[in-house]
């Protein structure tokens, strides 16, 4: 929702050079120009491989602080990321790192972008990133159920093209593992803190193979070596470098990586308050740059380049001098030279566009379009098999093939219908099998039938005066446990949401898809489940009326209550909310049923309430299949069903009136997966 209101502006790419550009003779230019076509032509091809240019780029966002106000994150930055290269994002804490890192990558979700980006010689859509782009995230969203080979295999058959083999995405599985060195923990449980399965480093590389798992051009690494021992950390730099001399263009932000990890890479920007104060070479040119240039003290023998620069660039930022040390940059011969290469790249992107675009349209290369019609535009002209694609691929290779097929829709990859069958086959049949999934979902209800069935032996067909209170509390207590029980599930969608918030990123399914895999998951067992512990307390307690209806009584409350606990699981922004919130919402519901307090009771201004009370409806549904044959039962000297008001109500209307309820919830949790975003970028 709010990703398409976040504009892109995109500015014309006619060049007009800066004036310290101008100074800088053609010769020079030539010269520069060769350089950059001897120096990357023999990697660099721009049907395989993606730069990234960006010139100008800027990004606001409203203050958080001030109201009304906003707040420039970046600050028009310019420069290139080069494929087959690995370029670190680096500056104090707060500089923008991240900012810069989800602009690129397209997972803002708020604010506004400003100035030129390119991917190849495109504008980026929301598809075309989730194509061509992967996304490491900084922390690990792994199904800790699933060994390394599943997880690897289930995001395959969530990202890859439908008409892919499942042997053809096996064998690519295989390959990513080999390449990842991850053979040793292959069928290793991914596991949880509590029980641990894989390492750190494991675990780090296996969401760099789900990255990677559509072979995209562009990977993006949000802190990969964070938290990681600095053998682990080298260890997963150097399969990430791997990556970059196949092609990838690599970016990845990083804090404070150790002099191993950081010699691996080849390029670094730096930035400091939302400016670029160096974009160039690491090593020797930077340290170079940052002493001659910047002031700063000279590089100690053995000392770790990374932590010295950050020492300085965190110094100069409390100091107030980022802008100093930008315009200094700006100046700089590096700067300029790095000014003019971009001008090459932009005007050589302009050209293919140009030439692409022509094959469809006549539309110019010059837009300002928000993100919402960028994506339809891309998506109407990938669908034409015949037509542009992206001026990246030819239009009848493979690539683009598969590219039309995964974007038969402009947010999601794979139809809903496949996306349900892949999470059921690998999530669900995976739970099933798992005690820790099963236990709570199962001996709470068989405990619960087997010690209200002792208590209550045999009553159930004996309409003593003495009795009646008591089957009507036993049926009451029949509504309440699934509702109090279905607390049981909030944790299970607050720990899962970092999962289902990356995996919606990637475009794996659709909320809708979510919930309703969700609920196949729980009502399933419930209804299995179920059937065996209403048959306990029915034929145990020997009550009257249909078991049929019990059982279906039962399990559509529990039903709601599930329904309930994920759908405020959803609005909640933490498992303390959550809760709280749904223990609160069912203890009204029980005090609102008809039975602690009956209904002419409740005062009138809370009468209004009882009607969107689900548990009502159960209850009084379970009254009527107990007692409507047995006017002998009697309350107070009135049949029961007169005391409490019902004895012209249809108990299958009930039960409509409680599957209509499971529909309602249903909708409103719905609503929350898709539209209430807790983590704003
Ligand atoms: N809505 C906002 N209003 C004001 N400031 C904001 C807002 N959103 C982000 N910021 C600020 O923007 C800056 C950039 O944040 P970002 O997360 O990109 O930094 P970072 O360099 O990745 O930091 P770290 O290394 O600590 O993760 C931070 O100083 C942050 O406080």
């Amino acid at each position: 929702m709010v990703d398409e209101a976040m504009v892109v502006q995109v500015r014309s790419f006619k060049i007009s050079p800066q004036s310290e550009e101008k100074k800088a003779d053609d010769a020079n230019s030539k010269n520069v120009t060769d350089t950059v076509s001897t120096a990357t032509a023999p990697r660099y091809d721009a049907a395989v491989n993606l730069r990234i240019t960006f010139k100008g780029l800027s990004y606001t966002v409203d203050s958080n602080s001030k109201r009304g106000e906003k707040v420039q994150l970046l600050k028009g930055l310019s420069g290139f990321f080069e494929p087959c290269q690995m370029t670190a994002v680096m500056g104090p804490s707060g500089s923008g790192k991240t900012t810069f890192l989800d602009l690129l990558s397209g997972r803002k979700t708020q604010g506004a972008m400003t100035g030129t980006l390119l991917f190849g010689a495109d504008v980026p859509t929301k598809a075309f990133l989730r194509r061509y782009t992967g996304y490491v995230e900084q922390f690990d969203t792994l199904v800790d159920t699933l060994t390394v080979y599943e997880m690897l295999l289930y995001t395959a058959e969530l990202k890859r093209p439908l008409s892919e083999p499942l042997a053809s995405k096996k064998e690519a599985v295989e390959s990513l593992i080999a390449r990842l060195a991850l053979e040793n923990c292959r069928d290793v449980r991914i596991g949880t803190p509590l029980k641990r399965g894989i390492s750190g480093g494991q675990a780090k590389r296996t969401n760099v193979g789900i990255a990677l798992i559509t072979n995209p051009r562009v990977l993006f690494l949000d802190e990969p070596t964070s938290g990681l021992d600095s053998f682990t950390a080298r260890e997963v730099t150097e399969v990430v470098q791997s990556l970059a001399k196949d092609g990838t263009t690599i970016c990845a932000t990083i804090h404070s990586p150790s002099s191993a990890s950081f010699a691996l890479f080849d390029r670094v920007a730096v930035l400091v308050n939302g400016w670029i104060v160096y974009l160039g070479e690491t090593g020797v040119t930077a340290s170079d740059y940052l002493t001659r240039v910047c002031g700063c003290r000279s590089l100690g023998h053995g000392e770790n380049l990374a932590e010295w620069m950050m020492d300085f660039l965190t110094q100069a930022d409390r100091e107030g001098r980022s802008s100093a040390l930008h315009e200094a940059f700006e100046r700089s011969q590096l700067a300029q030279e790095s000014a003019i290469k971009l001008e090459v790249y932009l005007q050589e992107a302009q050209r293919r566009s140009k030439s692409s675009i022509a094959a469809v349209s006549s539309e110019a290369p010059s837009v300002s379009i928000s993100g919402h019609e960028a994506n339809k535009r891309f998506v109407d002209r990938v669908g034409d098999s015949e037509g542009w694609c992206c001026g990246l691929v030819p239009a009848s290779s493979p690539a683009a093939r598969a590219l039309s097929s995964l974007t038969g829709s402009e947010q999601y990859v794979a139809p809903w219908w496949w996306s349900l069958k892949v999470l059921l086959q690998y999530r669900t049949l995976r739970n099933y099998r798992c005690m820790e999934y099963l236990g709570p979902r199962l001996f709470d209800k068989i405990i619960f039938a087997v010690v209200v069935m002792t208590l209550y032996l045999g009553i159930g067909d004996d309409f003593k005066p003495v009795n009646i209170p008591s089957m009507a509390a036993l049926i009451y207590l029949c509504v309440a446990q699934p509702a109090w029980g279905a607390v049981a599930y909030v944790p299970n969608i607050m720990m899962e949401r970092g999962l289902y918030v990356r995996e919606r990123h990637d475009g794996l399914y659709r909320p809708a898809t979510y919930l309703l895999f969700k609920m196949l998951e729980e009502m399933s067992l419930n209804f299995v489940v179920g059937l065996g512990s209403t048959a306990i307390l029915f034929y145990g307690i020997q009550l009257r009326g249909e078991f049929i209806y019990f059982w279906l009584n039962c399990m559509f409350t529990l039903s709601n209550g599930i329904v309930i606990a994920y759908m405020v699981a959803a609005f909640s922004p933490s498992l303390d909310v959550a809760n709280a919130a749904v223990p609160t919402l069912l203890a009204v519901m029980l005090f609102l049923s008809g039975f602690l307090i009956r209904m002419e009771s409740i005062p009138v201004y809370w009468r209004w309430l009882t009607y969107a009370d689900l548990l009502k409806y159960s209850w009084e549904g379970l009254m009527i299949n107990q007692f409507e044959k047995y006017p002998e039962a009697q309350l107070v000297g009135n049949p029961i069903l007169e005391y409490y008001n019902l004895s012209n109500v249809d108990k299958w209307v009930r039960l409509g009136i409680v599957v209509a309820f499971f529909g309602g919830w249903s909708l409103l949790a719905w609503f929350a997966l898709a539209f209430v975003r807790h983590q704003k970028r």
